[in-house]
């Protein structure tokens, strides 16, 4: 899905406000008084944005009539009762259980007035919706026989249809509008088990639709939830309900797009705050009500120092790139958010923690975030390199340039550089990726690039100029190399290997996602030779042809950091529950050793490109 986030946007954004929301300070102030007469009265995410019905329903004590001011719809038809939550234990629903009071977001969140932008780009497509019976973008065949695993106690059967779980009308709408007809996977399994409330480490397999997986519990979980009187803080603090913290801005864009096309209609606002971009149109988007933050770590902590956002309220906590969320670079990011600000403690907050990667050291870690979680396995290790083709081949340093000059000629010349085929290329450095995109124009080829010192207008350009093909060459570090999902990137050439195998499982999963095959390159040399087994192991195990050389490199690498679990004939997943190892229950660890231990996960982990993230 395409990150539509754009300076424009945001100007865009601003001037609305100015023009629908110019009164919102005032009504803000006056929020907590639900009878006040004002339109600062309450109203509850799930009856947010509603249409006005034909059949009035009767009315609730969850929100009474009297505290909907809306003029043209008339309270008591938008305070209509939610048949398919008001029943239910603990949805507070009919129950009265709404207080109603939320005193910082109401009076920015009348959706009555707030005409919320359609993330789908088309004004009614609801028949549209209706007639779709296929979804083209998903080939379900290439993830039939995926090895799945769980551990943990109790864990929920996983599902085959979204008709089978509960998520609300509304967010079911939306799923039929972004064409899911059916959940991926790690879906079928991680839905069921957030829905019953677990806290959950997910491990599944690039592009396989992890967003939706912890979107769609989150954003039905606030449709349904009691909410929960506002505390006493300054008139400015935010209290979001969940909080989706990802490792790099544009990540936290995309998850924000993504988040918001299945929030449509539901009434749940979605913000997001991230580095790079002017801290005061974030904070004015905050004080407009927000249910679900997603963002960055580094603004996060600046938030919440500035007393602007408080965590008190957090029922949902998920880290996308969870591993890399906790290498050494976030950790202590992370540990702050999550430890030493107002959040609720595990067991009280709900947390979902995803990768398609999770070194078991960062397992150990995570797990002090965590309480009775269940560990999920979708797919084998860098599984998503079933549908990528996988090549690796020896080319010296001083030959890189030319032997990629080859690749893209040989790429056009067949036809498959087209607008629609994009190429990503990975470099180790900032520097490098400048001086190759200048060769590679210099030569004709249109590119462009991203990296952490370019600034955040730039970084966007780039990726829109990528996305839409005008340059339809990106050379990025590996601020690009995890989560985002760009359609049609055809090829990933790895110019340079990076150190830990892991970074190279997520590189290669920029293609080959939703089901669509792709095509990966490495130029490999003496200067990665620590990489050899790992690149060898994995690439046995997705069926690749490993050239013999490559053999010879990993046969004379004893171990390593690298060492993937594969070589020990046991592990199939981009990571096992370090819960199941002997050396867990020890209280020791091999993660950087060499060893036998076939669970033992090789996935050093690097901070080398901390600096360009957030
Ligand atoms: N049920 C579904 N049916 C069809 N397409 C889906 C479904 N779920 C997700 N997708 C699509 O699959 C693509 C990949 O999803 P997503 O970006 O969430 O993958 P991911 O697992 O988070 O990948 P990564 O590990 O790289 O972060 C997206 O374009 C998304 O819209």
């Amino acid at each position: 899905m395409k990150s539509r986030t754009s300076w424009a946007d945001l100007a865009a954004n601003s001037a609305a406000e100015n023009v629908g929301f110019g009164s919102f300070s005032d009504s803000n102030k006056a929020a907590g008084s639900a009878s006040g007469g004002g339109r600062s009265a309450y109203v509850p995410p799930h009856l947010r944005n509603r249409p006005p019905s034909a059949d009035p329903p009767a009315p609730t004590s969850a929100v009474p009539a009297s505290s909907n001011d809306r003029p043209v719809q008339g309270g008591s038809r938008w305070a209509a009762p939610r048949n398919d939550y008001n029943n239910r234990p603990g949805y507070g629903g009919g129950g009265g259980g709404r207080p109603g009071g939320w005193g910082g977001r109401s009076g920015g969140w009348d959706r009555g007035r707030d005409r919320e932008v359609n993330p789908f780009g088309n004004d009614d497509d609801t028949e549209q919706v209706f007639s779709e019976q296929e979804n083209t973008a998903i080939n379900f065949d290439a993830y039939e026989d995926i090895p799945v695993e769980t551990s943990g106690d109790n864990v929920p059967p996983p599902v085959n249809t979204f008709a089978e779980i509960d998520l609300g009308e509304a967010l079911n709408l939306n799923i039929r509008r972004c064409k899911y007809v059916k959940p991926t996977p790690v879906q079928r399994y991680t839905i069921p088990i957030s829905l019953a409330g677990r806290d959950l480490m997910a491990c599944a397999q690039t592009g396989s639709g992890k967003t939706a997986a912890f979107c769609f519990p989150i954003i039905s979980g606030i449709m349904r939830g009691q909410v929960p009187q506002k505390p006493l803080r300054g008139a400015r603090t935010v209290f979001p309900l969940a909080l989706i913290l990802s490792p790099t801005r544009e990540l936290s864009m995309q998850i924000h797009e993504e988040a918001k096309k299945f929030s449509y209609q539901t009434g749940v606002k979605v913000v997001v705050a991230y580095g790079g971009a002017p801290i005061n149109q974030q904070l004015r988007e905050l004080e407009r009500g927000v249910d679900i933050l997603v963002a960055t770590p580094g603004r996060l902590v600046d938030l919440l120092e500035r007393a602007r956002v408080s965590l008190q309220m957090i029922r949902y906590l998920a880290l996308d790139e969870a591993d890399r969320m906790l290498d050494m670079g976030f950790e202590p990011q992370i540990r702050k958010i999550v430890e030493q600000m107002d959040m609720p403690p595990p067991g009280v907050r709900q947390t979902m923690l995803f990768s398609a990667t999770f070194p078991r050291e960062i397992q150990r870690l995570a797990s002090d975030f965590l309480a009775n979680y269940i560990f999920l396995a979708v797919g084998r290790v860098g599984s998503s390199t079933d549908l990528i083709v996988q090549r690796v081949e020896f080319v010296q340093e001083s030959d890189k340039r030319s032997h990629l000059m080859d690749l893209l000629h040989a790429q056009r010349a067949n036809g498959t550089q087209g607008k629609q085929a994009l190429t990503l290329v990975f470099v180790e450095t900032k520097k490098g990726a400048d001086s190759l995109e200048h060769w590679l124009c210099m030569n004709g080829f249109p590119a462009t690039t991203i990296h952490g010192d370019r600034s955040q207008q730039e970084r966007e350009q780039a990726l829109r100029s990528f996305k839409s093909g005008t340059t339809p060459i990106l050379v990025a570090t590996d601020v690009a190399a995890r989560g985002l999902d760009i359609p049609h990137v055809a090829h990933v050439v790895n110019f340079d290997l990076p150190n830990d195998i892991d970074d190279y499982v997520h590189r290669i999963g920029r293609t080959g996602r939703a089901g669509k095959t792709g095509l990966a390159t490495a130029f490999f040399n003496d200067n990665n030779a620590s990489l050899a087994k790992s690149l060898a192991d994995l690439m046995q195990e997705a069926n690749q042809e490993v050239p013999a050389w490559l053999t010879r490199y990993a046969a004379r690498s004893f171990g390593g950091r690298n060492r993937r679990p594969g070589g020990g004939g046991g592990g199939r997943f981009g990571g096992r529950d370090f819960r199941r190892d002997s050396s867990f229950n020890r209280g020791g660890s091999d993660y950087y050793g060499g060893g036998n231990n076939a669970s033992g996960y090789g996935g050093g982990y690097s901070a080398n490109v901390a600096s360009a993230w957030d």
